[in-house]
């Protein structure tokens, strides 16, 4: 068997799983992130001891290892979140630790209250017992669907008039939980479930919450190699067809409407390297990518930053982009207005950004979509689509059904 070796021996860690720690931590009120990057097979489990969960400006070429993330409403010069990586841990695909990183020593008061906690819920209860109907629907609101399509037919009013030329309009969708529902072993259904997606898990024990997502939409990427990357991600459609088979990427077909939707992104990004006077970028795409259970248009941008002596791009880049308009809408004042006096909820992080900056020197920095909050005995998931003078409202309120399906699908049956 693989041992996790440390200066004094074997790592205290050793033989413990991700469900064992992430329980502990939680219960020792430690602020922890769980992430797993698209295309990897490693799972990372960040837990912040001692600070709990800092503010700091995203500087990201500068920061020690750690994980940032930030609400919808974020201007470029406020602070966002920011957890500490006292202790990184790396686990393969079968749960087992394969790298420690762990800043304050094994001998740790509180290192060690972690271990022993995390050891003893490993000798109660084996991972995986669970009960049934963790996820249990509650009386929707009955008017949530015409309330959407209401804010729908205003937007496209809106476009008709030209106030703006796009807006992305959201809701949500709200499920009880019992205390019964294990958070790690839902991330872990996603890991198995998206191999292309960002999978996250966030406990914020300061604003009692938890955030779960596959989100499939990077908005920046620094690696330590010097390339950096940027996407537009935007355009839906369903997977699957009728018979629930994935329908092969080559027979997706997409129309106009969508076909703009994306190229308003793209050219978003384009403005944005514009303002800072950078032509060196590669584009690729749009190319037709799955996210689960949904198709979508993507085009990939990548700059290298060590030709260009421009080690900062990332951090310049993520003020300029956020948020972008797969998100909030073109231009960038009016559609973020409309969804302000239109929307009617708070979106906090959905549609905000979260990711590990600087850990073993690459940063990834994702949009929140695809994203559910636990919180207070209710799982509330979020989901949005993009608004254009072609918009059916209908249309429109299915997509996001099928976007809070995604999660959905995944963790919210068969528990
Ligand atoms: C706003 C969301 O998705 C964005 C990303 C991809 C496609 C989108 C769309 O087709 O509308 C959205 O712009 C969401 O998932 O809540």
């Amino acid at each position: 068997m693989l041992s996790v070796q440390t200066d004094t021996g074997i790592s205290i860690f050793e033989g413990l799983q991700i469900e064992e720690l992430w329980h502990a931590s939680r219960i020792m009120g430690f602020p922890s992130a769980l992430w797993r990057l698209p295309h990897t097979n490693e799972i990372k489990l960040l837990i912040s001891i001692r600070d709990g969960i800092r503010k700091c400006l995203p500087e990201l070429e500068k920061m020690t290892p750690g994980f940032v993330m930030s609400t919808f409403y974020w201007e470029s010069d406020q602070e966002v979140l920011f957890l500490e990586g006292d202790i990184i841990l790396t686990f393969s695909e079968e749960n087992r630790i394969t790298t420690v990183d762990n800043k304050l020593g094994e001998e740790h008061t509180e290192v060690k209250r972690l271990v022993k906690l995390a050891a003893s819920a490993s000798s109660e209860e084996p991972a995986g017992a669970s009960p049934a109907g963790l996820l249990l629907p509650i009386d929707p609101h009955l008017d949530a669907k015409a309330r959407f399509e209401r804010t729908v037919e205003m937007a496209v009013a809106a476009i008709r008039q030209n106030q703006f030329k796009k807006v992305v309009l959201s809701r949500t969708k709200d499920l009880a939980y019992t205390e019964a529902f294990q958070p790690a072993q839902a991330f872990q259904r996603l890991v198995k479930a998206y191999p292309h997606a960002f999978i996250s898990l966030v406990n914020l024990p300061e604003e009692n919450e938890m955030w779960l997502g596959a989100s499939p939409e990077g908005l920046v990427e620094q690696r330590s190699d010097g390339i950096f990357k940027t996407m537009s991600l935007a355009g839906t459609q369903g997977a699957r067809d009728a018979a629930g088979t994935i329908i092969p990427k080559y027979d997706i077909r997409w129309g106009e409407k969508e076909i703009e939707e994306q190229a308003l992104v793209s050219r978003y990004i384009i403005e944005c390297f514009k303002k800072i006077r950078l032509r060196e970028y590669l584009e690729t795409g749009p190319r037709t990518v799955l996210a689960g259970n949904l198709y979508h248009l993507r085009t990939v941008f990548e700059v290298d930053t060590v030709d260009l002596n421009f080690p900062e791009l990332a951090s310049v880049m993520l003020k300029l982009l956020h948020p972008t308009s797969a998100i909030c809408g073109v231009p960038k004042a009016p559609s973020l207005q409309f969804i302000n006096d239109v929307e009617g909820y708070n979106r906090s992080f959905y549609s905000g950004f979260l990711g590990p900056a600087q850990v073993g020197g690459d940063t990834n920095i994702f949009v929140n979509l695809r994203t559910v909050r636990f919180k207070d005995g209710i799982a509330t998931f979020f989901a949005g689509a993009g608004i254009t003078e072609d918009s059916v409202p209908e249309q429109e309120w299915f997509e996001t059904e099928l976007k809070c399906d995604t999660l959905l699908k995944v963790i919210g049956s068969s528990f």
